[in-house]
């Protein structure tokens, strides 16, 4: 029943493109090509548990507001539910629904022993101070307080919160139940059980997943031209690690537009900038302005969308001209731009691929806690990497072996080893 209500909500996602019926339109294909049954697909496109609370918050200026807070479990058949909280004026039910499913994708792709979830509240946080921030934060957390637990759903960051807002929720859930609990939350601060190398680890995963698919090329990154969509926690890590690797980035953006320079930005100054510039790349010295629109058809080598979703969709997609695609965001390429892309032959790295890194650092930094053994940065990433090349070897594999493309291939894997899983606990059919 959860499901039919999640399914009759109103879409209210901006593009007029609805999130869940994109996550719901790739998991039957993926259904279709693995031949399961109607039934089984039917139990996978359900989130198991839907919870929305209210939030009322003091605000500095006396005011009383009611938030609303939306925690998406989707499945927990191979371990415990995992995925981020995110802060944005857009989340909507649906949206958050179609982030859990996507995580359960991600997950069983990766080969973590994790179900996927999704959390949200509708705000733009650049509006509430931080004390605001604080004190929505500890009362969304409260209120879920008996639907997480470190054997039960671990939240993490997503857009528009980071590790400060997991120190908060770490504190108030050990606070309710009266000893530290750290392993509730992941993405926290390294002083209360945090992982190196997590900040930059989605990035990482992204700049790691890209130099394979440019070797299985003939190609290295040196060079190559980068576009990037975003500049928070995960398009700036991305930016500056495949600079790094001698990577050449000519476009990024934020929300208020981006910038642009033919012979490659300078991206340890343009990181400086923002953070100067309440993070945003406007007015960079040397560059050029480039809206977000345009910056997504410029031509170039690789093509990161890493904000929101729906940013290709059948309006824009002829224009792209990048010959890889690389979702470090979740669900940015609607079904039908996908489609048309891979008939151009273009490569498209998948978001439960390509974004993956988060997540695993996320399940290594659980680990640590559990064992109470932390690695120095240099294991972490090792241990990352590996997950990751593991990973993108199976799609190629499965791509090859079943003659597909790379996003059918990955989401043939997830989907395909929840299934297996579900079958195997007895519960289908
Ligand atoms: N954080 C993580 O570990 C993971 C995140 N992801 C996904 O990556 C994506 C980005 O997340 P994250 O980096 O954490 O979020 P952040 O909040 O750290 O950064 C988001 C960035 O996107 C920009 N942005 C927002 N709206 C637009 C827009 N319409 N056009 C261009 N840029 C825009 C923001 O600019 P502004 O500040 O102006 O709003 C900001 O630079 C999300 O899809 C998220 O789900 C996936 C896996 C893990
Ligand atoms: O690190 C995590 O647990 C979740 C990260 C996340 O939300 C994502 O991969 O989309």
């Amino acid at each position: 029943m959860v499901s039919t209500s999640v399914r009759s909500l109103e879409n209210h996602s901006p593009a007029h493109i609805c999130p869940f019926d994109q996550a719901c339109s790739y998991l039957e294909w993926a259904g279709k090509e693995l031949k399961l049954d109607q039934g089984l697909l039917e139990i996978l496109s359900h989130p198991r548990k839907v919870v929305t609370v209210s939030i009322p918050v003091k605000l500095d200026d006396g005011e009383v507001r009611v938030l609303a807070g939306h925690r998406v479990q989707h499945s927990d058949v191979l371990g415990p539910y995992k995925g981020g909280i995110r802060y944005h004026p857009a989340v909507t039910l649906r949206e958050v629904s179609a982030l859990a499913m996507l995580m359960t994708w991600k997950c069983a792709l990766v080969g973590i022993p994790y179900g996927g979830a999704k959390g949200g509240i509708p705000i733009d946080p650049k509006r509430y101070s931080v004390g605001e921030l604080e004190r929505i934060s500890r009362r969304y957390i409260s209120e879920l307080i008996k639907d997480i637990g470190p054997a039960v759903d671990i939240p993490a960051p997503d857009m528009g919160t980071s590790a400060r807002e997991m120190a908060w929720m770490m504190d108030t859930y050990s606070v309710n139940v009266g000893h530290a609990v750290p392993g509730v939350v992941t993405g926290k601060p390294l002083s209360i059980g945090g992982s190196r190398g997590r900040e930059m680890a989605t990035g990482r995963g992204v700049m790691i997943v890209v130099r394979e698919a440019l070797a299985d090329q003939g190609k290295s990154l040196v060079g190559v031209r980068v576009v990037i969509q975003g500049f928070g926690n995960v398009g700036c890590a991305a930016a500056e690690l495949l600079h790094q690797e001698g990577a050449k980035v000519i476009a990024v953006s934020t929300g208020a537009g981006g910038v642009f320079s033919q012979t490659g930005l300078d991206i340890p100054a343009l990181k400086a900038y923002a953070a100067n510039n309440h993070k945003s790349v406007a007015g960079f010295p040397q560059a050029t302005p480039i809206s977000n629109a345009d910056l997504l058809t410029l031509p170039c080598d690789v093509l990161i969308p890493a904000a929101l979703e729906n940013q290709i969709t059948e309006e824009n997609v002829h224009q792209v001209k990048a010959q890889i695609v690389a979702e470090a965001a979740n669900g940015p390429v609607t079904l039908e731009a996908n489609l048309s892309l891979e008939a151009r032959g273009v490569t498209v790295l998948p978001d439960i691929l390509a974004n993956a890194g988060g997540v695993v650092v996320s399940y290594l930094e659980w680990v640590q806690g559990l064992s109470y053994v932390f690695w120095d940065e240099e294991r972490v990433n090792r241990e990352m990497e590996h997950l990751m090349v593991q990973a993108y070897r199976q799609v190629v594999q499965q791509s090859k072996a079943r003659q597909v493309t790379l996003r059918l291939a990955a989401y043939t894997l997830g989907v395909g080893r929840v299934a297996q899983a579900l079958t195997d606990r007895g519960l289908y059919p």
